[in-house]
């Protein structure tokens, strides 16, 4: 048995700039990878069977996005070979830590290599793309600045970083927050040039936070500390500390109740090289 990570991912900020007609949303975002993840482990099987070894609580395996990426991975190659997937979930569900999506890029990434497949990161971006808007980035492997639905990616630098995120105990569904009538869609846009960190906002923050107040609470008690800002469409709130000893004492002061972790920012996902 073979195993691999699947970082978390946090939005520095997240403008929605207008929507698509078939309803999806125009996005600029910067995308950064933590080193705090689930990680999965697979079995390679020669008799084609995809299998989830350990079921998450209430998702029906078939939906269960590192099934549903083996599969594709299976139908657009042809490959006869199967996997039995063990995945170690630390990632909240509707987290807006891309947990699900992580897992998905995990799979492209691992099984391209143990099937022994050689498609490039653009088909696999492209492959993962169908399967949800923050699967690409997490293939694509770098600090990226977001546009499109979230698949038009630029390489972007990062200063080195350490986050306290904070896991309110709700999970937030996506579509929920993106089709909130209260969304505002006409952010300006704004040039990557003119990113840097700290600027911007999470425009879903606002209606998150109505919606759940023990949002609103966990990024009250961060911002007494620093720039705290929600990550995706939520529920966890993150905030930068320019060294771990900051961060981690930050993260000793929380109330007991507020679940969360410390994590280093990362400039490549781990299986960046995974693929040449
Ligand atoms: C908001 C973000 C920001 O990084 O992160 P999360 O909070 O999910 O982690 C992403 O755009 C989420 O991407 P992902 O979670 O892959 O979304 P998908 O499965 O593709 O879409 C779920 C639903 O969200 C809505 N959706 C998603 C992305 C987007 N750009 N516009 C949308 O309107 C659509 O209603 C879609 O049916
Ligand atoms: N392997 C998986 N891990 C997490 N969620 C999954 C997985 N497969 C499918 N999902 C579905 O995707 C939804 C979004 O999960 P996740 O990616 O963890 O959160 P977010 O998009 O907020 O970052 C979950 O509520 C669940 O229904």
């Amino acid at each position: 048995m073979t195993t691999f990570p699947a970082p978390a991912k946090l939005n520095l900020f997240l403008h929605v700039v207008g929507r698509r007609p078939d309803g999806y949303h125009l996005l600029q975002t910067v995308f950064r990878f933590v080193d705090y993840g689930d990680s999965l482990s697979f079995t390679v099987r020669d008799d084609g069977v995809i299998r989830r070894v350990n079921p998450l609580p209430g998702l029906d395996p078939e939906q269960d996005l590192t099934v549903r990426a083996a599969r594709l991975l299976q139908q657009e190659t042809g490959c006869r070979l199967g996997a039995d997937i063990f995945l170690e979930k630390r990632l909240p569900m509707g987290g807006g830590l891309g947990g699900g999506s992580s897992d998905a890029a995990t799979v492209l990434l691992a099984l391209n290599r143990l099937w022994d497949l050689n498609l490039s990161r653009q088909m696999l971006q492209e492959l993962g793309l169908r399967l949800g808007a923050d699967v690409p980035v997490f293939v694509f492997g770098e600090s990226s600045f977001a546009e499109g639905v979230g698949e038009k990616l630029q390489p972007v630098v990062l200063p080195p970083a350490w986050y306290v995120v904070l896991v309110p105990s709700v999970a937030v569904s996506t579509v929920e927050i993106f089709t909130s009538r209260e969304l505002t869609r006409d952010t300006k846009p704004i040039k990557m040039s003119d990113f840097s960190t700290g600027c911007g906002r999470n425009d879903l923050e606002p209606v998150v936070c109505r919606k759940y107040p023990q949002v609103a609470e966990c990024l009250e008690w961060l911002k007494a500390f620093g720039d705290a800002r929600m990550t995706g469409s939520g529920a966890c709130v993150f905030a930068a500390f320019s060294s771990q000893e900051e961060a981690n004492k930050v993260f000793s002061v929380k109330p007991a109740q507020m679940a969360g972790f410390v994590a280093k920012g990362l400039d490549r996902h781990p299986l960046y090289d995974f693929i040449s």
